[in-house]
Formats: C-alpha cells, structure tokens, sequence
C-alpha cells in the first residue's frame, strides 16, 4: 500500500503523491510512457530506494525491511545474472540466498526452469545466452522462492511471441495459486490481462481500474485509446 508517495532527484520531481492499494492476489499493471516513473515506483515498493515522502507497506510491513525480502520476488529492467555460471548454477547461487536447499532447491529449479522454457539450457553458461534467455532466467529467479509479490518491471521485453504467451500462462497460475503480482509493461495486450492497471503519467498515477473499467469510464474501445484519452502517450 502507498499512501501520499513522492521522490525525487534533484529539483526534479518524479514522483508525485502517489496512493495506491494493490490487493493481496491481483496482477496489477503499471502502464506509462518510457519516463514517466514505473521503475522509480518499483524500486521504492522493494525498498531497494528510499521515497522523499509518503509510507509505503507490503505485505503488513513498514519498507524497507529485511524480512521482506524473502517474500518478494524482484526482476529489475537489467539482468542481474553471472555470465561465467550456467543457468543452473545461477539458480542454485540464488537459491542459496533464500536459504534453498537439497531437494526442495533442485525441485524449485526444476520447477522455474520449466516454467520459462529454459529446461534444455540449464547447463549452458549465462554468458552464451540470447537477450530473451537471459530475461528468462531472471524470471526464474524471481520466482524460485515462491514469493508472496512477485514485482517484474517489463518481464517480456525481448521475449518473442510465443514464449511471451507461456510466460504469461504461468503468471496467470501463479496468481491462481494466490500470488500477488506487480508489473510493469508497455504492452497493451499484456495491460488488458491484468486484473486492474494504474496509468502513470509524469510521476501521477492518472487512473486506476479494471481494463474493462478504464475502457468504458473513457468510452474507449481498447486500453491503447482509454490510455490515450486518459492523456497518456503511445507508449
Ligand atoms: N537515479 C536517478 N537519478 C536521476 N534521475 C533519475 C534516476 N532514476 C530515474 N531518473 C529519472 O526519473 C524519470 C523516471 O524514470 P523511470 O525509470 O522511473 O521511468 P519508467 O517509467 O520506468 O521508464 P521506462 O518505461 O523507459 O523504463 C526519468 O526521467 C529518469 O531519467
């Protein structure tokens, strides 16, 4: 939950007040134009950045805090990945740092390499990987501690179509098991999968709602024209 969010760098504000209550088990989109503060937004929601203003909770706990961290799953807009380890071993250093172990740790990677389609290449190392298999294996990552949040900024950049449709198949289960998700695209197909999207634009949350919601309150026939009428750019 955010109540009254601000920051900023320098004299520039990026954010401006911004409230907002995700619920527990929704996929909410973040949608704006390349600029407008969804990164910013995300990494204050980690606590990975600090706000200037404004209280942010996640799950029941003041942010930043430590024990958070193990209830979250992040994937950053950069790959984080070690490009001398393969697939595998990358799982399993970052599975440590979750306290992952034996077989539960091997059932998880097994688990998360499947559900990014990267069974074949666990053994290859990261640094042969395409763009799109690397976005990949952050995905897995994320989620191989079966996080509570699930926070992704742009998951499917530099994903082809088809994996991109399996990718979202398993954020869809994921939400069915219960998990909350929280992303970030530019994708207007993806926005529409979302149970609510907020609209940010210059640091302002400008609408928030169901697509469905957003689309009929603007007499928009797609979530591209709702954004539009609702003063976003194509983004
Ligand atoms: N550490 C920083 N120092 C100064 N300015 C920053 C910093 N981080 C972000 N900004 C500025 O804040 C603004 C918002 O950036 P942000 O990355 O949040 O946008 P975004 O909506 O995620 O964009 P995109 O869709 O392109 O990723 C940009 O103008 C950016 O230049």
């Amino acid at each position: 939950m955010l109540e009254g969010v601000s920051r900023s760098f320098g004299n520039r504000p990026i954010l401006k007040e911004i409230s907002l209550r995700i619920r527990r088990g929704e996929l909410f989109g973040l949608l704006g134009p390349s600029g407008s503060g969804k990164t910013t937004l995300i990494k204050l929601i980690t606590g990975i950045d600090a706000a200037d203003g404004g209280r942010i909770t996640v799950l029941g706990n003041l942010v930043p805090s430590l024990p958070l961290l193990g209830k979250i799953g992040y994937m950053a807009q950069s790959d984080a990945l070690y490009g001398e380890l393969t697939a595998k071993e990358n799982l399993m250093f970052f599975g440590a740092m979750f306290e992952l172990r034996g077989a539960r740790l091997a059932e998880r990677i097994g688990d998360a390499l499947a559900t990014v389609g990267l069974t074949q290449d666990a053994g290859k190392l990261v640094s042969r990987f395409s763009g799109g298999m690397k976005r990949r294996l952050s995905l897995a990552v994320a989620l191989l501690h079966e996080p509570e949040l699930l926070i992704l900024d742009e998951p499917t950049v530099g994903i082809d179509p088809a994996l991109r449709v399996s990718i979202w198949a398993s954020l869809l289960a994921l939400r069915e098991r219960g998990t909350t998700i929280l992303l970030t695209t530019h994708v207007m197909d993806e926005a529409e999968r979302c149970d609510r999207i907020g609209l940010i634009r210059d640091g302002s949350l400008t609408a928030v709602g169901s697509p469905a919601a957003l689309k009929a309150n603007t007499g928009a026939a797609t979530i591209e024209e709702a954004f539009i009428r609702l003063g976003g750019d194509r983004s």
